[in-house]
């Protein structure tokens, strides 16, 4: 697992002194994804340095698979970070070397017989996907390939923790969604603590059991990802799932905001708000995605005011949270040109949650 606790890190002293971390708080167990997303500067980096061990805190705790790594004194530094492996956005690899001998490098550190150093680079390659490739050089390789080698790389000392700093920053769509589908894979087979960074929401909506957002060096909000999405007032939930409500400003028709995550919730349940209890209902705004395996959904939708209460018993039957939304929320919805303000207010929102 990898723990942190109350989190002080300040860069420089006396005039100079930076603070950057204050009071952080992180809790990753084995086998599950913890991304720490936030805008850049919030101190993302500096956070997973706090880990890996490549600067020391000022104050707080840090533990890594079991042990408390705050003040190992500097001999034993080197045998604790094998317990960590570090992906970073560039792969890092060496040019003018194979990708079996980048994969090799920490072997070697070690000093294992070279027969043992085949049998396991080739091991290492099977895992990512790249046996073929064991000659090329990395200029070779596409950019998600050379993450997948980096990937491997950082599995050599069978680590029981994976830092992943913005490993798929960069990268086209097809290749982030292989990466993470990989990180993904680890975590479960290998039962690794994933402690990943990132500023990209559809990773943390991919690939994270929990998500913490990071600004000016506070967590300002942290959870499960599925019950993140759940809440309709989370600021890293609506990042997450980012939905335009609009609110339909006709007589006699209220608008409410709905939110929902889980598997109690029909994947029909509009065809249902018809057919089985007569609701006239207008879909206005809607986002479903599968998050943590299930259906999460934010929509908005418009009844009869003299029909509310048949709407709201109907959802939270189901577990879906509503909400009403005040007449006029971001102007009529049938009207494209005046709703376009009401999607740059959503987008910032956004980008208000992670920078
Ligand atoms: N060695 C250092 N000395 C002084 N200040 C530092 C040092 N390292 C980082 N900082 C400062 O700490 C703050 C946080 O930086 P950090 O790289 O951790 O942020 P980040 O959230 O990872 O940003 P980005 O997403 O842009 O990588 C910044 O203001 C940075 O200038």
């Amino acid at each position: 697992m990898i723990r942190v606790e109350k989190l002080h890190k300040t860069f420089g002293t006396g005039t100079r002194a930076r603070p950057v971390l204050h009071d952080v708080d992180l809790n990753i167990a084995q086998g599950t994804i913890g991304a720490v997303v936030g805008p850049s500067g919030a101190g993302k980096s500096t956070l997973a340095r706090c880990v890996n061990l490549l600067e020391r805190p000022t104050s707080g705790r840090v533990w890594v698979a079991g042990t408390d790594v705050t003040d190992l004194p500097e001999r034993d530094l080197r045998h604790a970070r094998r317990a960590i492996g570090t992906v970073f956005q560039s792969a890092n690899l060496l040019r003018r070397r194979t990708v079996a001998q980048n994969v090799a490098m920490p072997l070697r550190h070690l000093g294992v017989t070279a027969r043992e150093e085949k049998r396991r680079v080739a091991e290492l390659l099977e895992r990512v996907g790249l046996t073929d490739r064991a000659d090329d050089y990395p200029a070779q390789l596409s950019g998600g390939q050379r993450q997948r080698v980096g990937i491997a790389r950082a599995l050599a000392l069978r680590p029981k923790v994976l830092l992943s700093d913005e490993a798929t920053s960069g990268l086209d769509p097809a290749a982030t969604r292989s990466v993470l589908a990989l990180l993904r894979e680890l975590r479960t087979d290998l039962d690794l603590a994933i402690l990943l960074i990132t500023h990209e929401m559809e990773v943390v909506r991919e690939v994270a059991d929990t998500a913490a957002l990071l600004r000016e060096g506070r967590v300002i909000e942290s959870g499960a990802v599925h019950q993140l999405v759940a809440d309709p007032h989370s600021a890293l939930g609506n990042a997450l799932l980012p939905d335009r409500p609009v609110s339909l400003d006709r007589p006699g028709l209220g608008t409410w905001r709905l939110t929902y995550q889980g598997r109690s919730v029909p994947t029909d349940w509009l065809t249902r708000l018809g057919a089985d209890h007569g609701l006239d209902v207008h879909l206005l705004s809607a986002t479903v995605e599968e998050i943590a395996g299930q259906a999460a959904g934010r929509a908005t939708v418009a009844v009869g005011h003299d029909r509310a209460d048949e709407l709201t018993a109907a959802l939270d039957g189901w577990g879906i949270h509503a909400e009403p939304l005040p007449p006029g929320h971001s102007g009529p919805a049938e009207e494209p040109a005046a709703s376009e303000p009401a999607r740059e207010a959503a987008a910032e929102t956004v980008e208000g949650a992670v920078g």
